[in-house]
């Protein structure tokens, strides 16, 4: 557990140091508050606690405190406990420290003994806070990523469908915005079970993922439905570029254990060029609008528009 102490008496620094060394903690030092939010920038990451002090020139702890908090909502960081020292404790010293941001207070001289269970309480909020972020990784991981194919989530998906139109408008840079079905899937499950159906939506994704480049996206819309954001495609190239990928899906046997699937595609697509009115929902429609034509139209086919 790593602790920043923020106070410009030096006895004072040196004196918890020493008691928080004894227990185990790391200790950074700040002797006054900017040089405290500018430590607290520099190791956000690593800090567990700040205890900071309340009296000191300059700018006083209410104050340093009500900056890392500002700095925290800034960057949306995640809670960080903080406790006041101060000689005086009076209710409204209290009650102006946690106002400011601070999570509790400690009178000095600070007691080793009463120090040390604070501290227990603390890496117990530590502890949780921890726990907090790594399920919060787990959620976004969930929330941003297709659990099956590893490709972007829907979610994910119309981010980068965001980001790619707003580049376009910028840069004058087209993308072709597709989406390709895969077709009578359902006879894959009844015919070889659901297990089978996952490993030909995985084998297919590894299919197209193979053949694009960095910039170009690949996400899950839902059940076998993928969106594709292929980048620098122009309206000439466009029907081509997505005829390749078709061409890739149905091209050679999918293995599952004993028997050999064979999958078709059905594939829509539509080109955003810088100028484009149409917003990123009207975008996917077209494609989509694109796609049942290519259903409805024969299947494993490519239709522009
Ligand atoms: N194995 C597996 N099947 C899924 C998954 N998601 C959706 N499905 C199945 O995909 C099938 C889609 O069936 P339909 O919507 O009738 O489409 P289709 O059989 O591909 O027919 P067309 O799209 O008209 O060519 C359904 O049976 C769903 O249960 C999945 O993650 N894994």
């Amino acid at each position: 557990m790593k602790v920043l102490i923020v106070d410009d008496t030096n006895t004072d620094r040196l004196l918890l140091k020493m008691y928080l060394s004894k227990l185990g903690y790391e200790v950074l030092e700040a002797d006054n508050g900017q040089s405290g939010i500018d430590l607290f920038m520099s190791h956000v990451d690593e800090l567990d606690l700040i205890l900071m002090d309340v009296n000191m020139p300059g700018l006083n702890g209410f104050d340093t405190v009500k900056r890392i908090r500002d700095i925290q909502r800034q960057h949306q960081q995640e809670w960080l406990p903080i406790i006041f020292l101060s000689a005086s404790a009076r209710d409204d010293d209290i009650e102006e420290g946690i106002l400011a941001g601070g999570d509790d207070y400690l009178t000095k001289p600070i007691s080793q003994k009463i120090l040390a269970v604070k501290m227990l309480a603390m890496r117990r909020i530590a502890d949780m806070r921890r726990r907090l972020v790594d399920t919060n990784l787990v959620l976004e991981r969930l929330a941003f990523v297709d659990y099956l194919t590893g490709v972007a989530s829907r979610r994910a998906f119309d981010d980068a469908l965001d980001k790619q139109m707003a580049l376009t408008q910028k840069t004058a840079v087209p993308f072709v915005c597709g989406v390709f079905d895969l077709d009578n899937f359902k006879r894959i499950n009844d015919t070889f079970g659901h297990d089978a159906g996952d490993a030909v939506l995985v084998s297919i994704v590894d299919r197209v993922k193979a053949q694009l480049t960095e910039e170009d996206v690949i996400g899950r819309l839902g059940g076998e439905e993928f969106g594709l954001i292929l980048t620098g495609v122009d309206q000439n190239d466009a029907f081509q570029a997505l005829d390749t990928l078709r061409k890739k899906i149905m091209t050679g046997l999918i293995q599952y254990g004993m028997e050999e699937i064979k999958m078709t595609a059905s594939v829509g697509g539509t080109v955003f060029v810088k100028g484009s009115q149409l917003d990123k929902v009207a975008l996917v429609k077209q494609a989509d609008r694109a796609l049942y034509e290519a259903k409805n139209t024969g299947r494993n086919k490519v239709v522009c528009c």
